[in-house]
């Protein structure tokens, strides 16, 4: 089985210096990666090259079999729908002039040239499986809660099909139960439609809940950890600081 994605010898540098050096990994179908570290260490920079919203690095990021700086504009626009991403303010992601139906209909509307209204009835069993109502969705973005807009997200992001999603902090502004809720239903889709995962966080607790294995990114050094490693290595952490 070829890997979904393969990152090879990935290096970042701004202009103070190195963010990461020699990132190496490999990510199968439905397995999740975890990013972990301090603030500022460089994990949202990695999530932006691994899905080409950076393209300024060294190295290689396969997805799919490609090369992902070696395909023309429209052959990665092609390959970028099937790589999604959440970030941690979802609501950033809506319009909030435009009603949230236009804004998670919009991209298969794009893609596939499909018309609104067929497009949400096709997604209405997964707007059932997030737990929204569609007349929700008839709504502005300042209508619904921050645990309802990162659900609306999942609408969005899961009507493209992805292959790979890289997930940046996206129930850290939720409170402690949505925070559990959101996390769960992210799980499942997951699992049933057997997608990669690259998930990025501060929280062990959740890196722990969420991964099958997890990297901690320190001082620019890429380091992946077994479940146990990664414990001992956490227990040194609060809040994503440093005790
Ligand atoms: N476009 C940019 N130009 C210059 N420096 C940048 C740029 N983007 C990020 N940085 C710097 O790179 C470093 C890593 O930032 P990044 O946002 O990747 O960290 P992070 O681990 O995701 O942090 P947090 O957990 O606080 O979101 C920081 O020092 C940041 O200031």
């Amino acid at each position: 089985m070829s890997h979904v994605l393969k990152v090879r010898n990935l290096f970042k540098t701004y202009g103070h210096g190195d963010i990461f050096r020699d990132v190496t990994f490999t990510l199968d179908a439905g397995e999740t990666l975890g990013v972990f570290g301090m603030s500022g260490c460089g994990k949202s920079t990695l999530g932006r090259c691994i899905i080409g919203l950076e393209k300024n690095y060294r190295g290689d990021v396969e997805f799919n079999g490609k090369n992902l700086r070696r395909l023309s504009n429209k052959k990665f626009r092609l390959e970028r729908a099937l790589m999604q991403m959440i970030f941690q303010h979802p609501e950033m992601s809506f319009d909030p002039k435009m009603r949230v139906i236009d804004s998670v209909t919009e991209p298969v509307c794009y893609h596939f040239r499909k018309d609104r209204e067929d497009v949400f009835s096709e997604l209405k069993p997964l707007i059932k499986a997030v737990g929204l109502r569609p007349d929700q969705f008839y709504s502005y973005p300042n209508q619904l809660s921050g645990g309802e807009i990162q659900r609306a997200m999942m609408v969005k992001i899961y009507s493209l099909s992805p292959k790979l999603i890289v997930a940046d902090e996206p129930t850290s502004m939720l409170d402690m139960s949505v925070q559990a809720q959101v996390l769960n239903l992210m799980k499942s889709l997951q699992k049933e439609r057997d997608t990669a995962c690259v998930f990025i966080s501060h929280d062990p607790e959740v890196m722990r809940i969420m991964c099958d294995r997890i990297a901690v990114l320190e001082k620019g050094e890429f380091e992946i950890m077994c479940k146990r490693e990664f414990d001992d290595y956490s227990e040194n952490f609060h809040e994503g600081l440093p005790l």
